[in-house]
This record gives C-alpha cells, structure tokens and sequence, in this order.
C-alpha cells in the first residue's frame, strides 16, 4: 500500500499530450496556456457511489472511463475541443483497496487517451462511507462559437445525435440482475462506457451556424425544457421520431416512454437548429459515420415541451433524474 503522496505520483503521467500544458500534476496547481483566439469552456460533474454506480452495476474501469465521459459530454453539448481534466477522489476508509482506485484510474486513462486530453491534478482525500469522484474539465472553442442552450428560435427543427432511452435500460437490468447482467448488451454497454458526441459538437461549432445544443444527461424531456425554457420558445416533439433499437419494438410503451424520455444518462446530444440546415448537416454528418435525427420544431411559446403521440400532442412532463 502506497501512501498518499507515493500514490499520486504513481498515477501523474509522465508526459502531456498537449504542448500548452506548462505545469501538470507536482505543484500547487496546474499551469496551463490558453491558445488565442479561442475561449476557455469549464465544467465539472461529480459521481457518487450508490447514487451513480455501485460495484455490481458498473466494473471499476468504467467507473473511471465514465467519470471523465460524462464531463467531455458537457464540452461536446457546448461545442469545445477537450483538452484537459482534473480529478478530486474521495475514498472511503473501509471497503475500497488502492488496486480499486488504480483501475479506475486504468478506466479514466483511456477514456483521457481516447478524447485526447491530459490529466493535470487533482485532491486526494478519504471519507468515511461512499467513494465520491469528482472530474473537472477545459476545452476550447473557437471564439464567440460556443453553442448555448438559449439559442433555439421559432421554425427551427429539434434534433437528437443518437438513440436515447438505452443507458436507462441497461440500469435497470444491472439494478434487477447486478454483475450478471454485465456483457455485450448494448444496453448495458450504453450505460458502463458512454460515449460523449464530441465530433457532433466541433462539427456544429465549426460550422459557425446558430445551434443550440444541451446533452441528455436527465432525460430528453428535462434536457428539452431548459432549452425551451432558456430560449423562451416552446419544443413541439413527435414520439414517433425519436431515435430507437429496434429492440425496444417488444418492451411494454410505459417503460419505453419512461426510458426515452426520461431516463438520462444517455449523452447524445439534443438541440435546435434552422430547418434549411437539417438535411445538409445530416448529410456531412453521414460522411463521417455520425448520424442526426429530427425529432420535433421550435414555435412560439413560453418554454414548454410537447410531445406528439398516438395521433395527439400533450404538454410533456419534464421529469427526469434530480437529485433533490
Ligand atoms: N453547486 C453548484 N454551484 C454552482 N454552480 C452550479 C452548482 N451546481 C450546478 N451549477 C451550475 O448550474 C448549471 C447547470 O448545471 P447542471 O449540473 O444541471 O448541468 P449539467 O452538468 O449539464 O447536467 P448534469 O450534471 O445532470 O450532467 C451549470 O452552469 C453549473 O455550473
Ligand atoms: C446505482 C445507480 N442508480 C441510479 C442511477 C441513475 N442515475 C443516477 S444520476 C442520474 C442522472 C445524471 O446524473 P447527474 O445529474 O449527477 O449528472 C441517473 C439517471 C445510476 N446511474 N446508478
Ligand atoms: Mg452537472
Ligand atoms: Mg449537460
Ligand atoms: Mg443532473
């Protein structure tokens, strides 16, 4: 058993992948050097044991690797480049082994590797009950190109970046079945090893057009109201539309519903964008293997969210994962 300070040595990488890294992990904070003309994009997002993973829904690498993802997600949902992250580890005194704690490190390391960033500090500390991560990330994106939640605008056409309502499915198997459940499943899958729409989200942002975007962490339906609601403009969703394995064909419409509107944790992204745009963008996006799907337009309104099915259109309740 390392000590603490042996520990963090052990798990600081040897070098950056990126040049603008002046200092990483060995003082008392990370020095970075912002490249012109291009904003700094921040976020932070937190998992918690028992309340996102548990070690009988998810195996310790992915607790890593999803840790890191679900944060590039939030760069992607703003259109930045990722660049680098930090990591605040709480570790319980009991249950949890320093061999734990490396491979989930193993699982942030490649995460890290496949969105290409540099890991570059971190807080170490123990707790009584309860493993907590905590990641912090930067990116980039080219100046004034940010793609905010607040941009949808009456006429546009709302669109999904990817299927929605799996990782929800997959929890549910992992909490009725627990490590038996764990295998190729795509459900399961989708839920252990996200994946964050990064190319979808520089894409956009290149294309200097007036997106707005918000990933699916909560469920579309929370996800849609505060685009609708930061836009002050109403979504109008076709359940028809949305994007769904033909696996789901055979699963009763109540548990559908609550997965694919609902569930959260999916981390496509959702957003707005002009009607003229869609069949273009789709069509580039299909040239780089990435696909794009109407789900619904944007008309006057006051921030709600309606969702077209069998034949009639309802307000739809924007319930999704809170923590409160
Ligand atoms: N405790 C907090 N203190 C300060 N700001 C916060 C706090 N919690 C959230 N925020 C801010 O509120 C906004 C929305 O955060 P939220 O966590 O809901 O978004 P998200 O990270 O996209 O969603 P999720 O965490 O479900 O993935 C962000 O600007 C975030 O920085
Ligand atoms: C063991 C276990 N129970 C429940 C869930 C479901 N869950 C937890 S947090 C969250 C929303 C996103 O989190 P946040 O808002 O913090 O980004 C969801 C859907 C899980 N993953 N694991
Ligand atoms: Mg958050
Ligand atoms: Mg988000
Ligand atoms: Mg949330």
């Amino acid at each position: 058993m390392k000590n603490e300070f042996e520990w963090i040595r052990s798990i600081a990488p040897s070098k950056h992948r990126r040049a603008s890294v002046i200092k990483g992990i060995g003082d008392d904070a990370a020095v970075i050097r912002p490249k012109v003309g291009y904003d700094i994009v921040l976020a932070v997002d937190t998992l918690v044991e028992g309340v996102h993973f548990t070690k009988n829904t998810m195996p310790l690498k992915a607790i890593g690797y999803k840790a890191l993802a679900v944060n590039v997600s939030d760069l992607a949902a703003m259109g930045a480049e990722p660049l680098y992250y930090m990591v605040s580890i709480a570790v319980p005194k009991e249950n949890w082994e320093q061999e734990e704690i490396n491979e989930i490190y193993e699982g942030m390391g490649e995460a890290g590797e496949e969105y290409d960033m540099d890991l570059i500090g971190g807080d170490t500390i123990s707790t009584s009950r309860d493993l907590v991560i905590t990641v912090q990330v930067t990116g980039r994106v080219e100046e004034y190109r940010q793609l905010l939640r607040s941009d949808a605008e009456t006429n546009d056409i709302v669109f999904l970046t990817g299927p929605v309502g799996m990782s929800a499915a997959g929890l549910d198997e992992l909490l009725e079945k627990g490590k038996d459940a764990w295998g190729d499943d795509p459900f399961i899958q989708a839920h252990q090893w996200p994946i964050a729409h990064v190319e979808h989200g520089r894409f956009f942002a290149e294309s200097g057009e007036r997106i707005a975007l918000n990933d699916v962490s909560d469920g579309v339906a929370h996800e849609a109201k505060e685009i609708a609601e930061s836009s002050g403009v109403d979504l109008h969703l076709d359940w028809e539309k949305m994007p769904r394995l033909d696996l789901f064909q055979h699963v009763p419409l109540t548990k559908q519903r609550k997965w694919l509107l609902h569930g959260g944790e999916d981390f496509s992204l959702l957003g707005t964008m002009r009607a003229s745009l869609f069949q273009q963008m789709k069509k580039q996006l299909q040239k780089k293997g990435l696909s794009l799907y109407q789900i619904g337009e944007v008309r006057p309104g006051r921030g709600n969210v309606w969702l077209k099915h069998e034949g009639t259109e309802k307000l739809l309740y924007d319930g999704g994962y809170t923590h409160f």
